[in-house]
Parts: structure tokens; sequence; C-alpha cells
């Protein structure tokens, strides 16, 4: 098995809180692997460690062998989707992509071809800033596919997207996996990720999993919510009022 990314005791303080602790896990070459946890509790921090973009206050994060500043040139073979990364609001989604296409040194049919893949031919001449937020999450994976990487982060992909999205999504996904590529990306929606992940992890400031998902839930016979809120119990607050009283 080939390790493509790994958390080695990462941790990242901000403003004197600890919001990653000691975070180990990783992840192997053609896997999907969903990382779940609450609000607040970590996930796009240690997604935008494992890019460089934060650096951890202790620990470390790995990306195919080395740090991502490390990669050079093989950055490329990393497709990212997270929130701010990479938009130019005001152009077309065509122009925004024909300058990333130029700035990756990629022919310019590549730009057309992304288009086509990711289902937003028909918006290429929407300014960015104008998608609906399904249609921003489809201009970010195509940004993200432009270079064909092996290993995509993707943070929240099924944000805002239907469910004919949503089904697109996860059917692309378990593709490129077959193909070899591995994703890794965070999530809220747990009934959606049991249909579409190999392997889990919960993470809540602290690793609470990280294994597959068939292990988790008892090969299946367990609902992936119950075996979350098992690890990462839900705060009284989060109750309603009936279900407190009851
Ligand atoms: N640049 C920053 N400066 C200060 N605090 C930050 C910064 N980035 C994140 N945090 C805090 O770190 C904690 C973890 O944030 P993070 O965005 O990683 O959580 P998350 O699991 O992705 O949450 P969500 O599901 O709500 O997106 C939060 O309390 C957040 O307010």
């Amino acid at each position: 098995m080939v390790k493509i990314l790994e958390f080695d005791n990462f941790s990242k303080t901000f403003n004197g809180r600890e919001v990653v602790k000691n975070l180990s896990f990783s992840v192997q070459q053609g896997r999907i692997v969903g990382l779940l946890g609450k609000n607040g509790a970590g996930k796009s921090t240690s997604l935008r460690g494992a890019l460089g973009l934060i650096r951890p206050t202790s620990g470390h994060a790995r990306i195919l062998g080395g740090s991502f500043a490390e990669l050079g040139i093989q950055a490329r073979r990393v497709g990212v989707s997270i929130e701010g990364v990479g938009h130019t609001p005001d152009a077309t989604v065509a122009r925004d992509l024909r300058v990333c296409t130029q700035l990756l040194g990629l022919p310019a049919s590549r730009r057309d071809e992304v288009l086509d893949l990711t289902g937003l031919d028909h918006a290429r001449n929407l300014p960015v800033k104008k998608l609906s937020t399904g249609m921003r999450q489809r201009h970010s994976l195509a940004v993200a596919m432009l270079a064909n990487p092996d290993v995509l982060i993707l943070d929240e992909p099924t944000n805002g997207l239907d469910p004919e999205g949503i089904h697109w999504l996860r059917t692309f996904l378990r593709m490129r996996a077959n193909e070899g590529s591995t994703v890794l990306l965070s999530s809220h929606m747990l009934a959606e990720v049991e249909q579409t992940v190999d392997d889990v992890v919960i993470l809540q400031q602290t690793l609470r999993y990280s294994g597959s998902l068939h292990d988790l839930t008892a090969g299946g016979r367990r609902r992936l919510e119950e075996c979350f809120f098992e690890l990462v119990p839900p705060t009284d607050s989060s109750l309603p009022e009936a279900a407190k009283n009851a």
C-alpha cells in the first residue's frame, strides 16, 4: 500500500487555543477518505496544513512523501478544492479556467475538457461570482481537475450540490479511485459520506477514529451517524428540547 498523505502528531494552535491536537493518520493510494467532525472540529485546518497553507504548531503533514512546499512541480499531482483558493470572482468561468490552465502550463484544450467533465460548459460565460453554490462547487472541482491530479483534496465538496450533482460527484470520485487516484474530502453529510468513502477519519480536536468504513459500521450493520455520535457525543445544546426531556 502506498501512503499518499500522512499526518504525524499534527497540532495547530490559533491565538493560544489548540484547535487540532496530535493528529496522526494516513491515507493510502486509491482510497476515498472522508474527514468528518462537527463545526469547528479542525477539518479545514488539517486540510490546509496538508497543503502548506498553514504551518503546524508542532508535528508534520506530508503529502506524496514530503511537505507540500517540497513538492515543486509535483504539486500539480494534487488537485485542491478549498474555499478561497485559486479563483478570480470577476472573471467568467471560461476565463478563470483559461488563466489556471495557462498558469499550470497545460494545453488550452484542457480547459474545455474539464468544462465538459464537470458539466459546466453551459455556464462558461457566467462570472464566477454569479454562480450558484452548487455550480461554484463544480467550478472548484474543474480547477482542481485541470492537471489530471493523482490526489484530490476537497473541502465539503457536496455543499450546495443538488441530488443529481451529489450522485454525479460520487460516481466521478469512484471512477477516479478505480483508476488509482486518492481522494481526501471533508463533509458533514454522514448519509452521503456513507455511500461514497472507503475510509473514515473522525476528528474533534483530537483523532477519534481512523480506519475503514466497513470496520467502523460492523460491515454496514450500523449506521455511520450512530457510530459518529458514539465517538463525538452531541452537545446538550444541539438537541431539541423534546429530546432533552425525553
Ligand atoms: N486563521 C484562524 N485564526 C484563528 N482561528 C481559526 C483560524 N482558522 C480556524 N480557526 C478556528 O479553528 C477552529 C477549527 O476551525 P476549522 O475551520 O478547521 O473547523 P472545521 O472542522 O473545518 O469546521 P466547519 O465544519 O465549521 O467548517 C475553529 O474554532 C475556528 O474558528
